[in-house]
């Protein structure tokens, strides 16, 4: 089965080719503005799902197809924090991290269109997974120089466990890629199901 990936996140690809998946990318834009008192977990699924939509509708392709979108956004205290707009918002989303333990959500919706008389509906597979992740405590300083290493400016959180940030966090309990952007343990599972190769199916 052909597999798109509906994501601009260089993370997201690189997670995906790690396991073996051959995809073309097709970035979406949306509108990612949580609703008036959106719970934390519905808004993660609805981005994944609005992602994938989005990236369904642009396809012209007779052939079958599957769409993979995912959402990432670190929750505290019911808070969502997502990519940081500026360096002040960067430091008071770190200073809430700062010495206690968050939530990182990250979604996945997998979205495979059959084509032919036979096609019927789209079959839709999304999850959400949880991962508590444990900061240090950290200062003023810290904070000034990690936002002028560049890396916390297009991430959730504004942190990247993968960089620079691997210093802050004292712990996690959960998905290492699903803090990174795409779990894939269950994103393996679900490509299976969908008939998309991965590398321990082959053969
Ligand atoms: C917490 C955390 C997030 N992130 C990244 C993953 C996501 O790319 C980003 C969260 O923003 P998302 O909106 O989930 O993704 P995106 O805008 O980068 O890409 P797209 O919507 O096109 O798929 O934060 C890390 O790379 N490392 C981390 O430790």
């Amino acid at each position: 089965m052909k597999l798109i990936l509906a994501s601009a996140s260089p993370r997201r690809s690189e997670l995906l080719a790690q396991i073996g998946v051959r995809f073309n990318v097709q970035a979406v834009d949306i509108d990612e503005t949580p609703l008036p008192q959106e719970e934390a977990s519905s808004y993660v699924l609805r981005m994944a799902r609005e992602k994938v939509s989005a990236c369904v509708a642009l396809q012209q392709d007779d052939s079958s197809f599957s769409v993979l979108g995912a959402d990432t956004s670190v929750i505290v205290d019911g808070e969502i924090l997502g990519k940081p707009a500026d360096f002040t918002e960067a430091k008071t989303m770190l200073l809430k991290l700062s010495g206690r333990v968050h939530q990182v959500m990250t979604s996945v919706c997998l979205v495979t269109c059959h084509s032919g008389i036979n096609s019927g509906e789209p079959e839709i597979n999304t999850q959400l997974v949880v991962t508590d992740v444990t900061f240090k405590s950290l200062s003023e300083d810290q904070i000034k120089a990690y936002w002028q290493s560049g890396e916390p400016q297009d991430k959730a959180g504004s942190y990247g466990i993968q960089g620079f940030g691997a210093v802050f966090v004292e712990r996690i309990s959960g998905s290492y890629s699903a803090v990174v952007g795409l779990p894939l343990a269950e994103v393996a599972e679900m490509l299976s199901l969908a008939d998309v190769m991965v590398w321990d199916r082959q053969g």
